[in-house]
């Protein structure tokens, strides 16, 4: 059954997004794999399903590369505001509210938690900092923003083998439900330099969410005050938060191109 889909990214961080309410759809992580391959597929790090919504304009479903679902994608957000002029968004991670304007989308995405089980931990444990360690990274802030994130300040970025290590405290038994692994650098007052190893993705060129966690965990230890510019490897985004508050993430949407496939052809 052929299926029509729109390419998107935020930053590099690459979409294909089905619109389920114009179409009949099923995915599975099966499909969500198959689309997702890079030499076989579409190619994309994220799979995203539009459905309605009974609270919101729609409903956001996110597919990892390796299939599995998750509940919250920061680019994505973007890319459907951006797409569809959504104003409100339900998503497994919470409902969010998106605005378009000369600087970009911005997405409330809502207020972050720290509790243990809200990220969630496998069992108790201080989350700011974690008491752990992974090869010479330490001293990690764990929270959530709608999905989980575990992030590090290192004073040197680049020496930081983020292609290794990601992958292990990834997938550390401490985190039941696997975590999004920051590494930054503080390199101004109102300014980090960020690499993300993306659950479920690996290394991808931005991480919307993960440039949320990475500013809140900045700004709630003084590092640097909001707004703060995130830049990643495939550009900026500007994240603010106050304490107590929720958190603003500003940033582009690029459509690249609409296309249409068979379901078939990836079996
Ligand atoms: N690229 C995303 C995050 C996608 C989901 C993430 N890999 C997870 O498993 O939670 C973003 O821009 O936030």
């Amino acid at each position: 059954m052929r299926f029509a889909f729109d390419k998107m990214h935020g930053l590099g961080n690459d979409f294909v997004i089905v619109d389920a309410r114009r179409q009949p759809v099923a995915i599975d992580a099966a499909r969500a794999r198959a689309v997702a391959d890079r030499h076989r597929g579409i190619g994309c790090d994220q799979l995203i399903l539009i459905e309605a919504s009974g609270e919101a304009d729609l409903r956001m479903r996110i597919w990892n590369a390796d299939g599995g679902e998750v509940e919250q994608c920061g680019n994505a957000l973007r890319c459907v505001a951006a797409l569809t002029g959504a104003t409100r968004i339900e998503t497994a991670g919470g409902l969010v509210a998106a605005e378009q304007g000369g600087g970009g989308i911005t997405i409330d995405m809502g207020a972050p938690r720290f509790e243990w089980d809200a990220i969630p931990l496998a069992y108790p444990l201080d989350t700011a900092p974690l008491p752990l360690g992974w090869d010479g990274l330490a001293g990690g802030h764990a929270l959530s923003v709608g999905n989980p994130h575990i992030v590090f300040f290192v004073p040197d970025l680049a020496a930081v083998p983020l292609d290794r290590i990601g992958p292990v405290i990834e997938t550390d038994p401490v985190f039941p439900k696997r975590i999004n692994v920051n590494v930054a650098e503080v390199t101004g007052p109102a300014a980090l330099r960020l690499s993300v190893w993306e659950r479920g993705a690996g290394l991808t060129r931005a991480c919307g969410t993960g440039a949320c966690a990475t500013a809140v965990a900045a700004i709630r230890q003084g590092l640097v005050s909001g707004p703060v510019e995130v830049r990643l490897p495939g550009g900026p985004l500007v994240i603010d938060w106050t304490p107590g508050g929720t958190i603003r993430m500003t940033g582009p949407a690029t459509h690249v191109f609409a296309g249409e496939a068979e379901w078939e052809a990836f079996a």
